[in-house]
């Protein structure tokens, strides 16, 4: 199970996610209590090992900013949140980028991974990085086909039965593992993936 912690603004924030063994790191580059510039997204990027997949989280910017701020922070991936069509996946193909799609679970209905040409889709709460949860088993019997992460009021408390529910192939997670809005949690992070990989065994 692929796991992302995100919303890290600092670096102790990120070697506790790396020693917990998540997959990804996004660092919010838009309007939130999480945002970091670009350039303090470079420095927390230059603590994470290679293998480690950071991601730049974004809605709504203009793509030409996308494109420049993703640059200067030196990102692997880059998270569209927001209304875009399939044209700006092509548009930004060319930052050689992991691109990832974050949908709104609600109007996810038969949605694939790949369908706007990205290559992992995110579904989440409508209210993105607020910690509201959503009906987890409305995917039902059609859950998304490919890459796809699970996202909205993830915990620990909660994350193993979401997973059995809803069979993502990966989860994010932010406010669940937090002590307070835009404070993480080391102990909670290191709760949140033994957790999932205790679900991953089961
Ligand atoms: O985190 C934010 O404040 C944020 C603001 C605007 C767009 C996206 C944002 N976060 C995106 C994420 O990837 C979160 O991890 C995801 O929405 C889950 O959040 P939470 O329900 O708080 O775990």
């Amino acid at each position: 199970m692929f796991v992302k912690i995100c919303g890290l603004s600092t670096t102790q924030d990120v070697e506790a996610a790396v020693r917990a063994g998540a997959d990804a790191i996004g660092f919010v580059l838009t309007a939130s209590p999480r945002r970091v510039s670009p350039e303090q997204a470079r420095r927390l990027v230059a603590a994470v090992p290679e293998g480690v997949l950071t991601v730049a989280v974004f809605r709504d910017e203009p793509l030409d900013q996308v494109r420049r701020d993703a640059r200067e922070a030196g990102v692997g991936a880059v998270q569209l949140h927001g209304e875009h069509p399939a044209s700006a996946f092509a548009e930004l193909r060319d930052l050689g980028l992991t691109l990832v799609r974050a949908t709104s679970a609600a109007s996810a209905a038969g949605a694939s991974c790949g369908d706007f040409g990205e290559d992992l889709l995110l579904l989440d709460s409508p209210v993105p990085g607020s910690g509201e949860s959503w009906d987890w088993s409305a995917l039902g019997e059609a859950p998304p086909a490919g890459r796809w992460m699970l996202a909205g009021g993830l915990a620990p408390a909660n994350v193993a039965e979401a997973v059995a529910l809803a069979r993502p192939w990966g989860v994010d997670v932010s406010s669940g593992v937090e002590v307070r809005r835009g404070v993480k949690s080391p102990e909670l992070i290191a709760e949140f993936l033994r957790e999932v990989r205790a679900a991953g065994r089961g």
